[in-house]
């Protein structure tokens, strides 16, 4: 935590208010937080390297090659809904956390949609406007009354949701098209589901409340010329979610046409509007309502967003974990406090395992015994991914990446859940499996170079993480620091032969465990093998390592650092 105040450098790009700037200032002392507007997409890329966050909101278009310059970028915080201008992609692949606030300013952006319905019908801003001028046009602007008006609501989320609850209030009929809600929710709130051009037909005004989205299924053009025929001349259109949802040539040509009354339009597939023909041509027309991407711009909801993404900047920068990620497992925070030792003990597993069995890895049984297993266990996996993974590459590994990046690997978890306990009362148990099943275990012949740590077992004691089975071998250990693993045959004299020469090394031991055998039938006359498991104060020098694996009868000699 102290690292993470100390050496933090937070970017700000985009017109975010000072009460979420504050809150970084008060809960991150020590960082550094630059606003830095108006920057071209090379500045950006030039300086992003230095940053450990950045907070934007809808301006700043945040590209795979913004992400990969990001060199030390741990979270991307977007103050407000939407993450279309962020490569969540990229951010995934490469490990970033993006974050945005997802109810922040959904009032904001509903009663936005409400002043565009309601200075559509009556004609307020060219009214306005007209009077300002110094003209009185009584008669141009007659308007029409929203009372026992149809509205039509494309996309009944959270925005669509309040837009229809306000126009209630002012006795409007409310219809809606989502094909993702269910018709028996909407009921309940009196509202009648159809089907889109059920919707189009009916539908005095139309007012859209659906993400951007791209693909065959995808809501970028969802109305274009041939949903625009089906509405009525009379009716309006809003659009006050994203740009592009609404085909904008097609919508100008409808206007122009005489084939639709109005349209209100908060958002454009350009912004700010540049060298685009059709945009300034839809701007400028006389039935047309133009904001600049308002919807969510009042003291409220841009106080909210602001403190909202900067807590989860906060909570990530000093190794928490954000509550409204877009890109990782939204795990509760009581979750959270129970799975954490857990975390901890499946990422030293993993590391224990690549470092005493070096090879191809391709497909792991991880299986949960206990109470442990009740929980939502994702984190646990990608912190096994990590600890097997760390070791072994330069890769960097998150909760964010880490399914990414096991499947590069060629890498299968396949998770087993019990909540009856095996040994322990929680037990996580790791099985590597090759592609025939089980690789052979600790069975082989001491020293013959064919043994495998084909099973690895911990729990958690006290808060701690513990192994409690190496192989074949019972063990108890807590997974931490410098580890000697050795294995001898189970005879007396052993761990005397082993302290004599660390001791020679002066190198400090710190615990010590003799892990039996599991195996239950003793060869006749021969000796079975114990895992003999140190932990150590300092490095144990090669020497040393030498002349233990030469003192006889002791076999495998390997240190791991955890
Ligand atoms: N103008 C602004 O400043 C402003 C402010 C806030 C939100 N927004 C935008 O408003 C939109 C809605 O935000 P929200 O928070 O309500 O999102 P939401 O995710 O809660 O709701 C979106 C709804 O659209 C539905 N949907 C998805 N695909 C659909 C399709 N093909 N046809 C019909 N419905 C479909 C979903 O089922 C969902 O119910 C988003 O685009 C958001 O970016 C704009
Ligand atoms: O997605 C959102 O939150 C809204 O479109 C608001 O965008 P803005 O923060 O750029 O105003």
């Amino acid at each position: 935590m102290q690292q993470a105040e100390q050496a933090v450098k937070v970017l700000i790009t985009d017109k975010v208010a000072r009460e979420g700037i504050a809150l970084l200032q008060e809960q991150l002392p020590t960082a550094q937080i630059d606003e830095r507007r108006g920057l071209s997409k090379e500045q950006l890329q030039a300086i992003i390297g230095d940053y450990h966050a950045l907070i934007v909101r809808s301006e700043t278009q945040v590209t795979a090659d913004i992400l990969t310059e990001g060199k030390n970028l741990r979270i991307v915080g977007r103050a407000g809904v939407g993450v279309d201008n962020i490569d969540t992609e990229a951010a995934t692949r490469l490990g970033i956390i993006v974050v945005n606030s997802p109810t922040g300013n959904i009032i904001a952006a509903a009663e936005h949609s409400i002043a565009m319905l309601m200075s559509l019908a009556r004609h307020i801003p060219a009214a306005n406007a007209s009077t300002k001028a110094g003209k009185w046009e009584k008669s141009r602007f007659l308007g029409v009354e929203v009372r026992n008006k149809v509205l039509g609501v494309i996309g009944l989320g959270k925005v669509g949701m309040a837009v229809a609850r306000r126009a209630q209030g002012l006795e409007m009929q409310i219809v809606a098209y989502d094909p993702f809600v269910s018709p028996e929710h909407a009921q309940k709130s009196g509202i009648e589901m159809l089907d889109l051009d059920e919707l189009l037909r009916r539908s005095d005004f139309v007012t859209i409340h659906t993400s951007l989205t791209s693909g065959p299924s995808g809501t970028r053009g969802l109305i274009a010329e041939r949903e625009l025929s089906l509405m009525k001349p009379t009716a309006r259109l809003i659009n006050c979610a994203r740009g592009g949802i609404v085909n904008e040539e097609d919508l100008l040509k409808a206007l122009n046409e005489n084939r639709l009354a109005g349209a209100a339009l908060d958002v454009f597939s350009q912004e700010p509007i540049r060298d685009n023909d059709v945009l300034k041509q839809l701007v400028a027309h006389e039935r047309v309502i133009a904001t600049p991407h308002l919807g969510a711009s009042t003291e409220e909801a841009q106080v909210s967003v602001a403190v909202d993404v900067a807590e989860q900047v906060v909570s990530v920068l000093k190794g928490g974990f954000p509550r409204a990620a877009v890109n990782a497992p939204m795990i509760l925070p009581e979750t959270m406090k129970v799975l954490q030792p857990y975390m901890t003990l499946l990422e030293k597993m993993g590391s224990l395992y690549t470092q005493l069995q070096p090879g191809p890895l391709t497909k792991i049984e991880l299986i949960y015994n206990g109470e442990i297993a009740s929980y939502d266990l994702r984190p646990l996996q990608a912190a096994l991914i990590k600890g097997l993974l760390e070791p072994i590459s330069e890769v960097h590994v998150n909760q964010i990446n880490a399914q990414v990046i096991a499947k590069e690997w060629g890498l299968e978890i396949i998770e087993q859940k019990s909540t009856t306990p095996a040994e322990f009362a929680n037990q996580v148990t790791l099985r590597v499996l090759n592609a025939n099943g089980y690789t052979s275990s600790f069975a082989g012949k001491p020293g013959s170079g064919d043994e495998h740590v084909e099973t690895l077992s911990g729990t958690v004691m006290h808060d701690e993480p513990r192994i409690v089975r190496v192989g074949r071998y019972w063990t108890d250990f807590a997974p931490e620091g410098r580890i000697l693993f050795c294995r001898n045959l189970d005879q007396p004299g052993m761990i005397g032969r082993v302290g004599m020469v660390l001791g020679k090394a002066a190198v400090n031991i710190r615990h010590m465990d003799v892990g039996p055998s599991q195996r239950k039938q003793q060869v006749k006359g021969t000796h079975d093998t114990a895992l003999m498991v140190i932990s150590v104060d300092n490095d144990i020098p090669e020497w040393a390592l030498h002349e233990i694996g030469e003192t006889g009868d002791i076999f495998g000699v390997t240190v791991v650092h955890l």
